[in-house]
């Protein structure tokens, strides 16, 4: 599906009807390019990068030249020590990939990649403040790379930091650079603002075809998604999750209650991608450094000549459990001020989208519950909950969604019911596109509906598939699948208003640690 032409949100126009007004008024990229190694078109850029990791002078050496030279005239890549460490550096260059002919590399694989990337090099300086060492993540539209402050102690590993690079096009970058800064400093004392990643520093910089916008963060272990395949079954320890639920919803607390700000606002969402580990000891940051020398960054050229490289992003086993999680990615993030500010165009992943969005009801921070609700499956048991929402060409079909929520939970309300059929007379402001180019301007033509009749009955009975939600939990036992399921059920509720909140979920019995006997 197409995300909405444009971020915002709008009341509806005559003031949006509360739930009890409703019920009264009833390249082709051609990847031919060869894998390679050169960087500054003189020495292999791992190499470089890992040289630069231990002998900051020698692509430091840039920063110095310019502040001698600003127009850097007589500069040169090639000098002495560079020359000497390129020769030094011959025998490390790994030869395996060359296999990797005609492959697609890390951002390449996005349907939407294009040039708008940022050509990153190891070894770059950014903005005269940042030198970058290796690339570790990569998203629709941005890369994601371990830099080394210029401006402190710079061999310290206090100063890496994670410098998300973002696309030439990317209105989120200042969108999110915006709702990280006003979440960073909504509450500081709140204890929920440290599981959110808050930006260090942004700058600009040019690159061929553009300018980009560069966030600074804090370095991170990985997403939750990697962190639990270092697990047997990709399973964590019970204990463990639990205690990354209840992080995870102080974080969502403080975001709701103190930056009335809502995760979710576009297809990106929370999901295991989006939670970040932290490092749960520095040497393991300090490890992965020095081994990038041994292992530098594979490359290759795109067919418009930007370099891709392969991100390294295997931390290795875990020293302890005492990483935490922090929620991340607020690019598509939603600032809801006012309690009657109702987000209404089309959001969140398939699988997490809560009935409010499907029946066009509109949303609010209650959403982000819903979303976490359905990822507590993900979390525990390594499995999505809702498993008949697509159909037999791999489509999402949100009738089959209605269907396995109504089997889940039993029928909607009357009053989402009533609300629905208010709703269905509402176009969106802005017309949202679908993957085939259709326009929609309503909830309705969007998700094919429409789902119930005006009496309230679902219009496609026979798709309710023969599940019940207390069955989806087997994979705990006694009590502690009864205290599961207790909490889930305050998540996922067909009634927005009456799921319970962040805070009041984060005290819930089934998260709070239990007392060891002596
Ligand atoms: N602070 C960090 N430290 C280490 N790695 C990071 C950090 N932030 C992001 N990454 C890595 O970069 C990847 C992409 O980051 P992020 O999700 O912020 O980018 P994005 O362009 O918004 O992605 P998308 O929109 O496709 O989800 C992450 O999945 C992670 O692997």
């Amino acid at each position: 599906m197409g995300a909405p032409s444009q971020k915002i949100y709008r009341s509806w126009p005559s003031g949006p009807p509360t739930y009890q007004q409703a019920n009264t008024d009833g390249s082709d990229i051609a990847q031919s390019r060869e894998w390679n190694y050169s960087l500054f078109d003189c020495c292999p850029p791992g190499t470089l990068c890992l040289k630069s990791t231990f002998l900051p002078c020698l692509t430091y050496g840039k920063t110095q030249s310019r502040s001698k030279d600003p127009n850097l005239s007589n500069f040169s890549y090639i000098n002495s020590p560079t020359y000497f460490l390129y020769l030094d550096s011959q025998e490390t260059i790994p030869h395996a990939f060359s296999r990797a002919l005609g492959m697609l590399v890390d951002e390449e694989i996005s349907p939407v990649y294009n040039s708008k990337y940022y050509p990153v090099k190891p070894g770059e300086v950014l903005a005269d403040r940042y030198q970058t060492l290796v690339k570790v993540g990569w998203g629709v539209s941005s890369t994601v790379w371990l830099a080394r402050g210029l401006q402190g102690p710079i061999e310290t590993l206090e100063n890496v930091v994670a410098l998300k690079v973002a696309n030439n096009n990317a209105s989120f970058a200042s969108h999110e650079r915006e709702v990280e800064e006003h979440i960073s400093t909504a509450d500081p004392s709140h204890r929920g603002r440290s599981l959110i990643r808050t930006l260090l520093d942004s700058f600009e910089v040019k690159g061929p075809e553009g300018s980009h916008s560069c966030l600074v963060y804090p370095p991170m272990r990985e997403p939750l998604s990697i962190y639990q395949s270092r697990f047997e079954d990709r399973k964590m320890p019970l204990p463990l999750i639990k205690t990354y639920i209840r992080a995870l919803l102080t974080g969502l607390d403080y975001l709701h209650k103190e930056c009335r700000t809502v995760h979710t606002g576009g297809w990106l969402d929370l999901k295991l991608e989006n939670i970040m580990v932290s490092f749960e000891d520095s040497t393991v940051l300090a490890h992965f450094i020095d081994s990038q020398l041994e292992r530098p960054m594979a490359f290759k050229i795109d067919a418009v000549g930007r370099p891709v490289y392969q991100s390294h992003n295997n931390f290795g086993p875990l020293k302890s459990l005492r990483s935490i999680p922090q929620l991340v990615d607020f690019g598509l993030a939603t600032r809801l001020e006012e309690d009657d500010d109702w987000g209404v165009w089309p959001i969140q992943p398939d699988h997490y989208r809560a009935p409010e969005v499907i029946l066009g009801n509109g949303w609010q921070m209650s959403v982000d519950i819903w979303n976490l609700g359905v990822l507590l499956w993900d979390m525990i048991e390594g499995k999505e909950l809702f498993r008949h929402i697509h159909d037999q060409e791999g489509r999402y079909d949100a009738k089959l969604h209605i269907a396995e929520m109504i089997a889940l939970l039993g029928p909607p309300p009357p009053e989402i019911l009533q609300r629905y059929q208010y709703m269905r007379e509402y176009s969106w402001p802005q017309h949202v596109r679908l993957e085939d180019g259709r326009l929609c301007e309503t909830a309705e033509e969007y998700f094919c509906g429409p789902f119930f009749d005006n009496t309230g009955r679902f219009l496609y009975e026979d798709l309710i598939p023969d599940r019940k939600l207390d069955a989806t939990a087997s994979f705990l036992g006694g009590e502690e699948r009864e205290a599961f399921l207790d909490l889930a059920k305050g998540m996922l509720v067909w009634h927005p208003d009456a799921r319970k909140t962040a805070g009041e979920l984060a005290g819930h019995p089934f998260l709070q640690p239990r007392e060891t006997s002596a």
